[in-house]
C-alpha cells in the first residue's frame, strides 16, 4: 500500500464540468469515496465497493490501494471525524458532503496530506459528484481544521466515538476496560501475520511472535515477499492460528474444515500431516483457496458444499466449524465491519452456525472432536452457541492452561479461548476470535 494518498498532477479531465472548469482526475479519492459513502449510506463493506469502484475509475492498483488505505483511517476514525465536525456546521450537510468533509479531516489529521492538497482534491471531489453548492462549506472548514490540527482532537474521547455505542455495550461483557482496550488496538492499521510452512525461512524483517506467527510491519505487500510463490507462508493473523492448533491434528488422521477459503486453517490442518477435505460455498472464495492449496502444494481435497447439508462419505476423525459471522474480530483489519454490521444481523447469523453445529454432529466419529471458533467479539456468537452446542449433546472438552501457554489470558473459566484486539498490545494487538471444543458422545 502506499504510505498515503499522493496528490497528483492532472492525468486526464474529468467529464463532469461545474462551469467551466475541468476537474483533474483523482481515482484514489473517488474510490475511497465510494467505498466511504457505500459504507454510511448503504451499509455495503468495503471489499464490495472497492474493486467495482476501482474498475469504474480505471484506478490502477497503487491508487486503489491508496483509497482503501484513506477509507479505512477515515472508518477507523470515524466516530471522531463527526464529532469534530460538528462545531463547524451550522446545518446538517447531505451524508455524501459529510463523507469528503471526513475524508478531508482524516487526510489532515491522521495522514498527514499537506492542507492545499487534503482542501484542494476535496473541493475537486465535490465538483466531479455534482455538489459543487457545498465547495465553499469545504474550502472553509477544511481550512479551520487545517489550521487548528491535532488541537482539535483534544478533549474527545476517541476510544469512545470511534465504536458504535452497541458494540461497546456489548463488549462490556468481555470485562471491565476491555472496550476501550479493543479500541485502541483497532485504533491502527493491523500488521501483517504470516504462518510459516514448516522448515521454511521467515522473510526478513519480521518480529517472531510467542505463538510462532511472523509479524510484518502494516503495508507490507505479501506477494512480493521472497518465499511468496514458492508457499513459505500463508497470511493469517496470530489468533487465527489458535483454533486449529487447538485442533491438535495428527498426521493421517481425517480431519475437515468446513467454511474453509480463504484457507489459512486448511493449510495449518495440512502442515500437521491430516487428511483433509475443505468445504467452501461461496464460488468465488473457493477459486481462492484453490489457488492458495495451489501455491502452497498442499493435496487437499476442496469440495464446494453448503455446510449445514453436505455429508462426508466417511466419518471423520475431527472437524473445525470456523463458522461465517459477524467478524467484528477482525475490525483492525477491516474497520467498516463496525458501521456496517447492526445487533439484528446476530439472528440470521446464529441460525446459521446452530444449524453447522447441528450438521457437524452427523459428520464426525463417536469419540471425534469438533472445533467450532467465530472472528466474533459477540456474546451471541461465541459462548452463548457453545451452550446452544452442549444443548445439541456436544460434550465440552474444555482446553487447557497447557494447550494455551502462548497465550494465558485468552483461556476462560469455561475453558474456551477468548481473544480481542486488547491483548498483545505491545506487539501490535491481534483480532478477535472464539473457539470451544466438543467430543461427539460415544454412542
Ligand atoms: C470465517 S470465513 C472462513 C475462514 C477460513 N476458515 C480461514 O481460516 O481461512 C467463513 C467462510 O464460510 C463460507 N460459508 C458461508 N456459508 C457457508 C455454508 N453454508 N457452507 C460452506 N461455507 C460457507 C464463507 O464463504 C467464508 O469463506
Amino acid at each position: 500500500m502506499t504510505a498515503e494518498p499522493r496528490p497528483r498532477k492532472p492525468r486526464q479531465r474529468s467529464t463532469s464540468r461545474q462551469g467551466n472548469a475541468p476537474q483533474p482526475a483523482d481515482p484514489t479519492r473517488d474510490v475511497a469515496f465510494d467505498i466511504l459513502c457505500g459504507v454510511v449510506e448503504n451499509r455495503r463493506m468495503l471489499e464490495n465497493s472497492l474493486t467495482r469502484s476501482a474498475t469504474a475509475h480505471n484506478a490502477p492498483p497503487r491508487d486503489r490501494a491508496a483509497a482503501h488505505r484513506l477509507a479505512a483511517t477515515t472508518l477507523r476514525h470515524m466516530g471522531t471525524l463527526r464529532a469534530l465536525l460538528e462545531p463547524f456546521l451550522r446545518k446538517e450537510p447531505p451524508e455524501p458532503v459529510r463523507v469528503a468533509l471526513m475524508m478531508g479531516c482524516a487526510q489532515l489529521l491522521f495522514l498527514e496530506t499537506p492542507p492545499h492538497a487534503a482542501v484542494g482534491t476535496t473541493v475537486s471531489l465535490l465538483r466531479r459528484r455534482k455538489l459543487a453548492p457545498f465547495t465553499g462549506l469545504a474550502n472553509a472548514v477544511l481550512r479551520k481544521v487545517a489550521d487548528q490540527g491535532a488541537t482539535l482532537l483534544e478533549g474527545l474521547d476517541q476510544n469512545r466515538l470511534d465504536i458504535p455505542a452497541w458494540l461497546w455495550t456489548a463488549w462490556n461483557q468481555l470485562g471491565r476496560g476491555v472496550p476501550r482496550a479493543i479500541a485502541r488496538g483497532i485504533s491502527h492499521e493491523a500488521p501483517l501475520d504470516l504462518t510459516l510452512r514448516p522448515g521454511a525461512t521467515a522473510p526478513e524483517g519480521g518480529v517472531v511472535l510467542p505463538n510462532g506467527s511472523i509479524r510484518m510491519p502494516a503495508g507490507t505487500r505479501v506477494a512480493e515477499l521472497p518465499g511468496y510463490e514458492e508457499g513459505a507462508f500463508w497470511v493469517q493473523d496470530a489468533a487465527a492460528t489458535l483454533p486449529a492448533r487447538l485442533l491438535n491434528a495428527q498426521p493421517g488422521e481425517k480431519v475437515t474444515d468446513l467454511c474453509a477459503a480463504p484457507g489459512g486453517k486448511t493449510a495449518q490442518l495440512a502442515a500437521a500431516g491430516a487428511t483433509v477435505t475443505a468445504v467452501e460455498q461461496n464460488p468465488n472464495r473457493l477459486t481462492r483457496l484453490r489457488e492458495n492449496m495451489e501455491r502452497l502444494a498442499y493435496p487437499v481435497e476442496i469440495v464446494q458444499a453448503d455446510a449445514t447439508s453436505w455429508v462426508p462419505d466417511t466419518l471423520q476423525d475431527a472437524i473445525l466449524l470456523d463458522a461465517p459471522c459477524s467478524a467484528t474480530g477482525t475490525a483492525r483489519r477491516h474497520p467498516d465491519v463496525l458501521w456496517v454490521k447492526r445487533p439484528r444481523d446476530l439472528n440470521t447469523l446464529t441460525a446459521g452456525q446452530d444449524q453447522m453445529l447441528k450438521a457437524a454432529m452427523g459428520m464426525v466419529k463417536p469419540g471425534g472432536r469438533l472445533i467450532y471458533a467465530v472472528c466474533s467479539l459477540q456474546e451471541e456468537e461465541g459462548p452463548a452457541r457453545a451452550r446452544a452446542a452442549q444443548a445439541m449433546g456436544w460434550q465440552p472438552a474444555p482446553f487447557t492452561p497447557e494447550e494455551l501457554a502462548v497465550l494465558p489470558e485468552a483461556l476462560t473459566p469455561e475453558g474456551w479461548l477468548r481473544t480481542h484486539p486488547g491483548m498483545w498490545a505491545d506487539k501490535g494487538s491481534m483480532d478477535g476470535f472464539f473457539a470451544a471444543r466438543f467430543i461427539r458422545p460415544k454412542d
